[in-house]
């Protein structure tokens, strides 16, 4: 972070200062909100969570060599020096905005790339710090850190060395982007697509609109838009741009544009880029899903703005295999004496990343010895989609039938019914689908990942070639199902584990 002693930081926060051993001009060289992080010349953020009270902490984070820490209310007794304030998330976030302010008063370049969008917001953000960390050093999230604890945890990375800032920003509700763009400002702000992810909380997608728009508004003055030409709900926010707009997408309203995609039969696209005053060039992308076009297309369009050179660009997005956990990640697994793929999109979903995961999973062609894929589908029930889920759920299983998709499992929850429904949902789509009945998939309802584990072994065991998605909100357990198999963890044990998996017990 930026020099700032631990009496700036209490002004910052209109915090009252409870001085103990560390003398309040103390330089406070990092923010940690986990104690067991401290170190150091660390500010201690105390937050209340679901299983502790950061608070019980402040005592022991001296001893680690932290200098102060932010609290909600004073811990007598503890050594080290205090600063009180009525909300330590808020406070935070009044501390990431003084950092950032310090950053931009100081004499060098520095941009802040603010990201947003219902999907592809943290592989955009990956791309992106990969090819602007080609110009200069550059501060992204880890993994999806992108509401008001994550996105200030992150912006108080920035220093006097940081030129580029990637700050991703997520909302579940109206005001929650506005409240991080009022923190964090951006100097060039990109929205990536107005989607039905969190419809349930917000309401309507006029809203999730509404909610996205609000990146725009918080622009600096003159700040560039970059925005999804295709998406009907994302063009009307160019009214409201202070400055430059750039336009990104596959149609005729796009500057930064892609045209002839093509997939490998990893689902690894390929694609022309038409941009503004260059010759057009071949992209090959490292990362599979053909819908990361999208998100590689507004992270080409920010870098060419920062002057990043178009075969760096070409080079850069061809090498760049890894990207944030669970999104699209594939790899192989021989499980008790089975081998199959794994493409594991577990991260969270919703049904425009559902679709897309789908449509990956689709475009999985033979492999090196010619045999065509058995492809499944593990779903886990989508979350926060109101009154609007159970369709939705249905719209997924009939999309996966109508792509051809060899076997789709349903993972429910043996504890929560609402989870277990909606799994079933994705069956009942592809049952009452009349277009599908001809060509219907294996269908299977179960009740928890150890059953989908099961399951899915006893597929392999009869398919060569099986690739399986595993997509569902985190709530879902997927991820838990996925981490298992990278590890290639023991097998579940179960009343039936016996006879399905052999010699695996
Ligand atoms: C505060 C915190 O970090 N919480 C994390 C913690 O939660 P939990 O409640 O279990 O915490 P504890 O009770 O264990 O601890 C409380 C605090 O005490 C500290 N502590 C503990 C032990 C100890 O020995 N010493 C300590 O100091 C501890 O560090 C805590 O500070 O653990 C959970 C599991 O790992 C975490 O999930 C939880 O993280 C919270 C939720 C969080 O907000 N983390 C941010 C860093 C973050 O940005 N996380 C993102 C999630 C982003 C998110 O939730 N986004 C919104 C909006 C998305 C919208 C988007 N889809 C769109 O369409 O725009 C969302 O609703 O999804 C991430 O991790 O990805
Ligand atoms: N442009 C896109 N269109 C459709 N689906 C997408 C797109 N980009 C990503 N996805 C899907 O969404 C999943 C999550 O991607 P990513 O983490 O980049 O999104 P996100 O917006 O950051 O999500 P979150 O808000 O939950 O952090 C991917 O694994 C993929 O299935
Ligand atoms: C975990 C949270 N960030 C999230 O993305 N929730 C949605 C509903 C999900 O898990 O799919």
């Amino acid at each position: 972070m930026m020099a700032m002693t631990i009496e700036q930081a209490a002004k910052a926060v209109g915090g009252e200062l409870c001085v103990g051993l560390t003398p309040a001009d103390s330089r406070i060289e990092k923010v940690v909100t986990d104690s067991r992080l401290a170190g150091v010349g660390s500010l201690f953020v105390a937050i209340a969570g679901e299983h502790v009270d950061g608070h019980r902490f402040v005592g022991q984070v001296y001893h680690s060599g932290a200098v102060a820490a932010l609290v909600d209310h004073e811990i007598a007794g503890a050594e080290i020096t205090q600063i009180v304030v009525p909300d330590t998330i808020r406070a935070m976030g009044l501390l990431a905005k003084a950092n950032i302010e310090e950053r931009r008063a100081f004499d060098s370049p520095f941009t802040v790339v603010g990201v947003t969008g219902s999907v592809g917001k943290t592989t955009t953000k990956d791309l992106l710090k990969a090819l602007l960390s080609t110009r200069g050093e550059t501060i992204a999230p880890v993994g999806s850190f992108n509401n008001d604890i994550g996105m200030p945890i992150t912006a108080l990375e920035v220093n006097e060395r940081t030129r580029f800032l990637v700050a991703e920003m997520g909302a579940n509700h109206l005001g929650e982007i506005a409240n991080l763009g009022s923190l964090v400002p951006p100097d060039i702000a990109i929205v990536l697509k107005v989607g039905v992810a969190h419809l349930g909380e917000f309401g309507s997608v006029e809203n999730i609109q509404r909610a996205k728009s609000e990146i725009i508004r918080a622009l600096v003055p003159d700040g560039v838009a970059v925005l999804n030409a295709d998406d009907e709900h994302v063009v009307p926010m160019a009214s409201i741009a202070p400055g430059d707009v750039v336009w990104f997408g596959l149609g005729s309203g796009a500057e930064v544009k892609a045209y002839d995609i093509t997939a490998d039969g990893r689902d690894r696209a390929g694609f022309t880029l038409s941009l503004p005053g260059h010759d057009p060039v071949r992209v090959q992308l490292a990362i599979p899903g053909r819908h990361n076009v999208m998100n590689a297309l507004a992270a080409i369009a920010v870098a060419t703005r920062e002057d990043v050179p178009v075969d760096e660009i070409v080079r850069v997005l061809g090498e760049q295999t890894a990207i944030s956990p669970h999104r699209m990640t594939v790899f192989g697994l021989t499980r008790a004496g089975v081998s199959f793929t794994v493409i594991d999109d577990s991260f969270n979903a919703n049904p425009d990343s559902m679709k897309a995961g789908l449509d990956g999973l689709a475009g999985w062609s033979v492999d090196e010895d010619g045999v065509a894929p058995f492809r499944v589908a593990v779903l886990g029930s989508m979350l926060e989609l109101g009154e609007n889920a159970v369709e939705l759920h249905r719209g997924i299983g009939s999309y996966a039938a109508r792509l051809g998709i060899d076997a789709v499992i349903g993972v429910g929850s043996r504890n929560d019914a609402q989870l277990d429904s909606l799994a079933s949902d994705f069956i009942e789509g592809i049952d009452g689908d009349d277009e599908t009945t001809r060509n219907k998939p294996f269908v299977a309802l179960v009740h928890d990942v150890d059953e989908a584990d099961r399951l899915v072994l006893d597929l392999a065991r009869e398919h060569e070639n099986t690739v399986v998605l595993l997509k569902g909100s985190h709530a879902s357990g997927l991820s838990a199902l996925a981490a298992r198999w990278d590890a290639n963890d023991d097998l579940p044990t179960g009343s039936d584990a016996t006879d399905r998996n052999g010699e695996a017990q």
